[in-house]
This record gives C-alpha cells, structure tokens and sequence, in this order.
C-alpha cells in the first residue's frame, strides 16, 4: 500500500519507527515530516498527509502529534478524511471496521512506540464491515 505520514516534534521517534516497519513489510511511504525533534507546527505537517489521501496519492495516513488532538484536527478539516484518534488497538479496528477511517491519529506523548506499532498494524489491516455503518458513514459530511 501507499502511506503517508506526518508528525510534529512530538512524535519523530515513533514515525520514524513506523516508516522501518512499514518499509521492511512491503509498503511504500511518503513521509511529510517533521524529522527532528525541534519545535514546529502541527497543522503544517498533517495538512500534506490529507491531501495525499483526498487525491488517491496515498491509500491511508498515519499522523502524529504529543496529544494526537491537534494533529487529528488538523487532517479532520478535509472534506475527504476520516481520521480517528487510537490509543489502543481495540480502537485502531473499529475505526476501520465502524467508521472507515483513512486516516490514522496517534498520541506519542501517551502510548508507548510497541503499541503505536500495533494501531498501525491493526488500522491496515482492518476492513471496513459496510452495512449500517456505511449508512452512518455517509451522514458524517455537513
Ligand atoms: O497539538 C498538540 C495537542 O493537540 C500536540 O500534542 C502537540 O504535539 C503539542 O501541543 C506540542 O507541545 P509542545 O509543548 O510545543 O512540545
């Protein structure tokens, strides 16, 4: 799959750590930035991982923040992104399953980079169960 992915100073470490896992199972990775631990501005890092979504350049994005708020904001401006904020796995599969989210939001500052790595691994391979859902789904634009 296509991935993009963005983050803050916040979460260098762990998107750097997710681009080696996502790189060595195959997929390929547009990394947007920020790549080093100085202080910059959440919005202009997530703002190029949904557009990359919103044209089809990417399948799906990963965007990471201290909180994951700011950043999940941010991507959630766009008429065409779904993201959801995933703090545990359970969370990561229903956001596929329920919501058909493309784009993935993580909190560095508050789970540890082994389970960030396992949102990631269960939001790819989720599938989106359609149904009522996508009856849900399609009363979320305003
Ligand atoms: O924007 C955020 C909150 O939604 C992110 O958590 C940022 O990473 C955080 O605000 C950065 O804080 P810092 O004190 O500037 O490092």
């Amino acid at each position: 799959m296509n991935i993009s992915i963005g983050n803050d100073h916040a979460g260098t470490d762990y998107k750097n750590a997710i681009i080696k896992k996502l790189e060595a199972e195959g997929h390929t990775v547009t990394n947007h930035g920020t790549d080093n631990d100085d202080s910059v501005d959440y919005p202009d890092f997530g703002h190029p991982v949904a557009n990359d979504v919103e044209e089809g350049k990417a399948d799906f994005g990963i965007v990471i923040c201290g909180s994951g708020n700011g950043i999940n904001m941010t991507v959630n401006k766009h008429a065409g992104i779904r993201s959801a904020l995933c703090w545990n796995t359970e969370l990561a599969a229903l956001a596929r399953q329920h919501n058909d989210a493309n784009v993935l939001a993580l909190p560095a500052r508050f789970i540890d980079q082994n389970l960030a790595l396992e949102c990631v691994d269960t939001f790819l391979n989720e599938k989106f169960e359609g149904g009522r859902h996508d009856r849900r789904v399609g009363k979320i634009p305003c």
